[in-house]
């Protein structure tokens, strides 16, 4: 191995007609120290720097390390698309080419051809559209690499992992299991010492119901679940504070407490994230056997095509997956 060679990432253009192809010619134009490996139609990157008015100089990946990347140019491995894109107005047309481009990232992380796999956003209701069942990467990663993972969005200032993720609000109370529970609290513990080095991590669990359950008089998912489980867990040695309720566990006070929130659903949380830091807040996938990182906003397809959409997000993105490859290398 060529000790000076660029981490190597995958980048996949998620929707074709939402923001992710702007947002890698915006990767492309940083100075960030590795080789992107943008994986997408080169003629949608063609058409997105013209309309960003954006110059890149795209070259096709042929495989090979490199130490040094120009500002402006972008490596691609080339996915045909189904169809030209319209920004904002997914065509399940599409659905086909954006599944190849997670396989070839997942595949080429695990075979070793990349060091990680950055994504940007992508539409899952075009994909359904097409007749693919999709809830996201998150899920596909993890049935295609047959691993079991849990969701974590963070910010500089707060992580927040996920107990479910994409499923209607109605069917979260049954989704909520020990066996769950205990197997996601495990990941998040082991993933916030190996990715974040923190040697006895604090996770703060939320209750699920208002108060968490206000003692069973607002719900019994605490006292029969939530509360075993968290006892259980203590006495193997993690550091487990809760359940606590919801409402009041982002407040100042609170925040000190914890190294990690875990909660019970998406909207639980995500609002609090997004909220306060939009654009530094990454999504990552503990639990793969590769490393994941992605935005935190979706397609925006209100901007799509117009050259405004921020690239913070996907910035901080190949920043933290930069910073998991360097600690992974010097493990
Ligand atoms: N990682 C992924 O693939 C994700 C995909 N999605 C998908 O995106 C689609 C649209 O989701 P929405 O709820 O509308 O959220 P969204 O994040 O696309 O848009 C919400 C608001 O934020 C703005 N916004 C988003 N990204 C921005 C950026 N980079 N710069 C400036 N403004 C930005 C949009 O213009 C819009 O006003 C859905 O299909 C959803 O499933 C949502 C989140 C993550
Ligand atoms: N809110 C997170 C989201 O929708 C993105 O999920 P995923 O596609 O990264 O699984």
């Amino acid at each position: 191995m060529n000790a000076n060679a660029l981490p190597r990432l995958a980048v996949t253009a998620g929707e074709p007609a939402g923001v992710g192809p702007e947002l890698l010619i915006r990767l492309a134009a940083t100075s960030l120290a590795a080789n992107f490996v943008a994986v997408t139609d080169r003629r949608l990157l063609e058409r997105a720097a013209a309309r960003c008015g954006a110059a890149i100089r795209l070259i096709d990946d042929d495989g090979l390390p490199v130490d040094h990347r120009d500002p402006g140019t972008l490596r691609v491995r080339h996915v045909d698309l189904g169809a030209p894109e319209t920004p904002g107005h997914p065509d399940p047309a599409n659905a086909q080419h954006v599944l190849s481009t997670l396989l070839e990232a997942a595949d080429g992380c695990m075979a070793g051809r990349y060091d990680a796999v950055v994504t940007a956003p992508l539409q899952k209701a075009s994909i359904n559209d097409a007749g693919v069942r999709f809830s996201g990467h998150t899920e596909f990663f993890a049935e295609h690499s047959r691993s079991q993972v849990v969701m974590m969005l963070a910010s500089p200032e707060l992580r927040v992992a996920l107990a479910t993720t994409h499923l209607p609000l109605s069917r979260v109370p049954a989704a909520i299991t020990a066996e769950g529970l205990q197997k996601t609290l495990h990941i998040v513990h082991d993933e916030m010492r190996a990715k974040f080095a923190i040697a006895q991590p604090r996770i703060a669990v939320l209750g699920l119901n208002p108060h968490a359950g206000e003692d069973g008089h607002l719900g019994r998912e605490e006292l029969d679940i939530i509360i075993p489980v968290l006892d259980a867990l203590r006495a193997q040695g993690m550091t487990l504070i809760g359940p606590m309720p919801a409402d009041t566990a982002f407040v100042p006070a609170q925040r000190s407490r914890y190294d990690a929130v875990l909660a019970m659903y998406h909207d639980q949380a995500l609002p609090v994230l997004k909220s306060e830091a939009f654009d530094r807040t990454v999504n990552l996938t503990l639990g793969l056997p590769f490393i994941r990182t992605s935005v935190d906003h979706g397609t925006a397809l209100d901007l799509a095509g117009t050259g405004r959409a921020d690239p913070s997000s996907l910035i901080a993105a190949v920043t933290m997956a930069l910073d998991l490859i360097a600690r992974r290398r010097a493990a």
